[in-house]
């Protein structure tokens, strides 16, 4: 009984669940970092004095972490060396990602190989020279370093310090690339972390570039300073001269009289050379209004790398200037008073311009990418047309992720950022959802099929002219169901497309890898053809038939190879099954116009066209499949198909029907040789009497000297055109004087011969009865019936061994199955499975030539068409019956037969006579007769023997048994 469980509540809300989950890693983060600190501090107190596994001293233990310190220190150090650092900065790293959540979730899988990075470590520790108070005997690798090392050596082709030197650097290559992914570093962070160290070494060069250049302009200003000042005291000096020429020759600058006078003198002096200073400049430099480079230059974004990293170090290198004290700074303030005086009117205006004309960095990112629609209206054919597909997706992303603009990322001008992303994000390529016009459904073209002459001449009214003769007439289509009032079914793409997806899911579930290539719908069935993945077995896929079809909600599914092609068709039942009509089949111009000596109407292909198979070039025909498959309306069609062709004169058929149902509608049609055999018996008398038919046709086209039917049809046509007849010589008996054979010359009529069809609706009867014969039988057909123009069609409900034995099979190669209970049914038949997926009422599988399997829905006849078929036929009057059909050959030509057949059943060959009178001599000579006794002598079975002795019994060579079963013999001793 199904029970019900109720939903309970969780005992803590989601948000606390993943609060206490972060918590928790936190903490285990936590552990790790200080058993990676323990590690390092056992590593780093490590001393070989210490009491451990391998020295036991009573010294006081020096290791950080006490004597448990010690006593794993000693034996990590004796293995790995300092490849035991390896662990604890595994411990670190791996603490310190779960304590900050970044990349935990790497740990499970990357930890697998910390060993590795652990013996690498210690590999490359023992490549290295071991410090001077390195008391080990063993390197700094351990143990573990300098045995790989070792072995590595002697791999190595090369010498021993070169090979050390080329190992350690190979193992320190490997080292870094397996101790980057152990510590959980993913591609990017290892790309951003490379990216980060070369943007500090490049910036810390741009920066000593800088105070260098700094140190030298200062240098500069100072040196121009003093001469400024140099200068103005010669002025003052020549000055001084004018006004007092006691001093003239005084060449020495006098010293100020007082402290104001002195600090009067020195601004005087400052500010002239200030001035002096800012006139330099203000010629050195172009004026900004003419060319205002300095200026905007400053904000604008710089070209190159460097030139942008500059840019960058500028705030932090304005506030070291901002720091440097003293005289400079005085002399900076001053400066910059007297600059923003005369600049103040000129840098205005560019001043302004310049945050509109720059591009900043962040509003230059998303524009392109997400929001800002494409400039040019119309996109580039070169953008479009040479896109590249994977850098869009990876390039979005990575911008819409990133806070702080890569170097790279914005590196150009900015028009050139819209690119093909810009025009790809700005009409985003539809995700290949599947189009109700899609290339892989392949509807059929709904073509009418191709009417025969027959049929066309059918559909037009016809004078009718009394001919007065009763010739025969094939019947009209007429009486059969037209075509036209069938309900056809179509299928829509979209729902075929959606079941084709559908068909791939589950065929993704269950692991089968492939793509549904095609889809075919016909009348019944749809195939998906499946292009399979390369190393995939067809085998496995059909296999997986049944649970395709429960998977798919389907009555039944077929897998199955498609001959000559790479794909594996996969047949699923349509909703709504089109019925396949026999006229539609008759009516079509392979069937009536072909020149198919004995067509077969079989149906119609999965694709719905009509497939017409030739009796004369099978030869035989065996039909398998389960009760009410349809076998017994696909017999109708067949025979149908045969009436409508054929004449009497042209076919005749034989129809054993032991079920005494099916063909006995047919009874009294022209075209039968003998009455419906429904005795099992005289089945067999029927089939004898067709290999005597073919003996006999064998003969005379060998006289005829012809190698088949047609070729001895030929002639008769021939000669009775020309009104010749053929002479037949027979022997007419003994000359009485010589004994010679006496000839006459007979002449006869000219007559075709007629093909001969056998159709035999459940064989399993007649193997039941007289399995031996008949298969001796088939077998004879099989042989030579194809030149002869005799054909058998044969049915059975029970495709068992018993029945379908290796000889049918083997005498058989064209055969059909019907739907059938098992795979091993299907097997026996055809010799693969399939036929057990097959939907029954006339779907089936047709193998023609033992090999190419098509699966054809079989046209339906109803009984009343059929009825109404015979009557029409009947009205050509009554058939010639042969007699010796049902009857049987005369006593001579049925041995003669069983000869053929090796059916020696009746009558004693040459060897068993020699027996018999062996073992007449053996009873008269010993005067004893038994079959235990015969047995023994004769060296033969019991029934032999037993045959022998009773045979000796009717001949009165001895006596009947005894009371006690003793016999008298009755012939005088030899
Ligand atoms: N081609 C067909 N199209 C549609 N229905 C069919 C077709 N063939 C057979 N059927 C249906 O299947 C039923 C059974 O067919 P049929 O009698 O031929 O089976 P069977 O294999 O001969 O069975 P049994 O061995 O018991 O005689 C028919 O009555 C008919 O309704």
């Amino acid at each position: 009984m199904a029970y019900q469980t109720r939903q309970r509540d969780p005992l803590l809300d989601s948000s606390m669940q993943a609060a206490l989950e972060k918590r928790g890693k936190e903490l285990v983060g936590i552990a790790l970092v200080l058993v990676g600190l323990a590690v390092l501090a056992l590593m780093y107190s490590y001393t070989p004095e210490d009491p451990s596994w391998f020295s036991a001293t009573d010294e006081a233990v020096q290791n950080w972490l006490g004597q448990t310190g010690a006593a794993i220190a000693a034996p990590m150090f004796m293995i790995v060396g300092w490849g035991g650092l390896g662990i604890a900065v595994l411990f670190l790293a791996w603490g310190l990602r779960f304590s900050f959540h970044r990349g935990q979730d790497r740990a499970l899988g990357r930890l697998i190989f910390a060993p590795i990075a652990v013996a690498l470590l210690a590999i490359y520790a023992s490549s290295l020279e071991p410090p001077a108070d390195w008391t080990h005997s063993f390197g700094l690798g351990g143990i573990f370093g300098d045995t790989a090392m070792s072995i590595a050596l002697t791999i190595v082709p090369v010498g021993a310090a070169t090979g050390i030197k080329l190992l350690s650097l190979v193992i320190a290559a490997a080292l870094v690339m397996l101790g980057l992914f152990v510590l959980g570093f993913t591609w990017g962070e290892v790309k951003g972390g490379v990216r980060f160290l070369g943007l500090s070494l490049v910036l810390a060069y741009a920066m000593l570039l800088r105070m260098l250049g700094r140190g030298a302009s200062a240098a500069a200003s100072g040196a121009a300073s003093l001469h400024a000042r140099q200068a103005q005291a010669r002025e003052e000096r020549a000055a001084r001269r004018e006004a007092d020429p006691v001093l003239d020759d005084d060449d020495e600058m006098p010293e100020p009289n007082s402290a104001a006078e002195r600090v009067a003198a020195v601004i005087r002096a400052r500010r002239a050379a200030a001035e002096e200073e800012e006139a330099q400049r203000a010629v050195a430099e172009p004026p900004l209004t003419a060319a205002p480079h300095r200026e905007p230059a400053t904000d604008e974004e710089p070209k190159s790398l460097l030139g942008r990293l500059r840019k960058r170090a500028e705030p932090e290198a304005a506030d070291d200037a901002a720091d440097e004290g003293g005289e400079d700074r005085i002399r900076g303030k001053i400066s910059d008073i007297i600059k923003s005086r005369v600049r103040a009117p000129l840098t205005a205006t560019p001043r302004e311009e310049a945050p509109r004309v720059e591009p900043t960095l962040r509003n230059r990112r998303p524009e392109p990418l997400i929001y800002k629609p494409a400039p040019a209206p119309a996109p580039k054919p070169s953008l479009e047309a040479a896109p590249e597909p994977e850098a869009d997706d990876d390039a979005v992303e990575d911008f819409a992720s990133r806070e702080m603009p890569e170097p790279e990322l914005v590196d150009g001008p900015a028009p050139k950022l819209d690119n093909p992303v810009f025009v790809r994000r700005e009409a985003p390529a539809p995700t290949p959802a599947p189009q109700a016009d899609s290339p892989r459904v392949q509807q059929p073209l709904r073509r009418t099929v191709e009417p025969s002459r027959r049929a066309v001449a059918e559909s037009q009214p016809a004078l009718q002219f009394d001919e007065g003769g009763q010739d025969y007439e094939t019947p009209p289509l007429s009486l059969l169901t037209n075509p036209a009032g069938i309900e056809r079914h179509h299928l829509s793409d979209e729902a075929l497309e959606e079941n084709a997806r559908m068909l791939e899911n589950v065929l993704d579930d269950y692991g089968v890898k492939g793509e549904i290539v095609s889809v075919r719908p016909g009348p019944v069935v749809t195939m998906y053809e499946l292009e399979p993945a390369p190393g995939l077995k067809a085998s496995r896929v059909i296999g997986l038939a049944d649970d395709i079809a429960r998977s798919m909600s389907a009555l039944s599914a077929r897998v199955s190879t498609v001959p000559g092609r790479s794909v594996i068709g996969i047949e699923l039942p349509n909703d709504k099954r089109e019925m396949v009509v026999l006229r539609e089949m008759l009516a079509s111009r392979d069937f009536g116009d072909g020149n198919q000596k004995l067509p077969l109407a079989l149906g119609k292909s999965i694709g719905g066209d009509p497939i017409i198979a030739n009796l004369a070039k099978m030869p035989h025909l065996l039909i398998a499949g389960t009760t009410g498959s349809g076998k017994s309306v696909a017999i109708n069609t067949m025979i149908l198909s045969l009436l409508y062709k054929l004449t009497p004169d042209e076919c005749r058929l034989i129809m054993i029907d032991p079920k005494m149902l099916e063909l006995s509608v047919y009874d009294g049609i022209p075209h039968l040789l003998s009455p419906v055999v429904t005795d099992p018996k005289k089945a067999v008398v029927a089939l004898k009497w067709t290999v005597a038919e073919m003996e006999d046709r064998y003969r005379k086209m060998s006289k005829m000297g012809v190698r088949n039917i047609e070729g001895y049809n030929g002639r008769v046509k021939e000669a009775l055109a020309k009104g010749e007849t053929f002479s037949r010589t027979v022997q007419t008996g003994f000359d009485d004087e010589t004994g010679d054979p006496v000839f006459e010359t007979e002449e006869i009529t000219p007559e075709a011969m007629p093909y001969i069809v056998v159709i035999v609706d459940e064989m399993a009867d007649l193997m039941m009865v007289a399995g031996k014969e008949i298969e001796a039988c088939i077998q004879r057909l099989a042989q030579m019936a194809r030149a002869s123009g005799i054909h058998l069609i044969m049915a059975t409900q029970r495709p068992s061994v018993d029945v379908i034995t290796g000889t049918i099979k083997a005498n058989f190669p064209t055969r059909i199955s019907f739907q059938v209970t098992g795979k091993i049914d299907s097997r026996t038949i055809l010799g693969e499975q399939g036929a057990e997926q097959l939907l029954g009422m006339g779907d089936m599988l047709y193998m023609a030539g033992g090999a190419k399997i098509t699966r054809v829905h079989g046209p339906f006849v109803s009984d009343e068409e059929v009825e109404e078929i015979v009557t029409h036929l009947k009205q050509f009057g009554p058939p010639d019956y042969k007699s010796g059909v049902v009857e049987g050959p005369d006593e001579d030509s049925e041995s003669s037969i069983d000869a053929v057949l090796g059916l020696n059943t009746g009558g004693n060959s040459d060897t068993e006579d020699a027996l018999y009178d062996t073992a007449v001599h053996i009873v008269a000579k010993d005067r004893k007769c038994s079959t235990s006794y015969i047995q023994r002598k004769l060296a033969i079975g019991y029934n032999k023997a037993a045959r022998l002795v009773e045979q000796m019994e009717d001949e009165g060579v001895v006596s009947p048994a005894n009371h006690v079963g003793k016999r008298e013999v009755l012939v005088p001793e030899p």
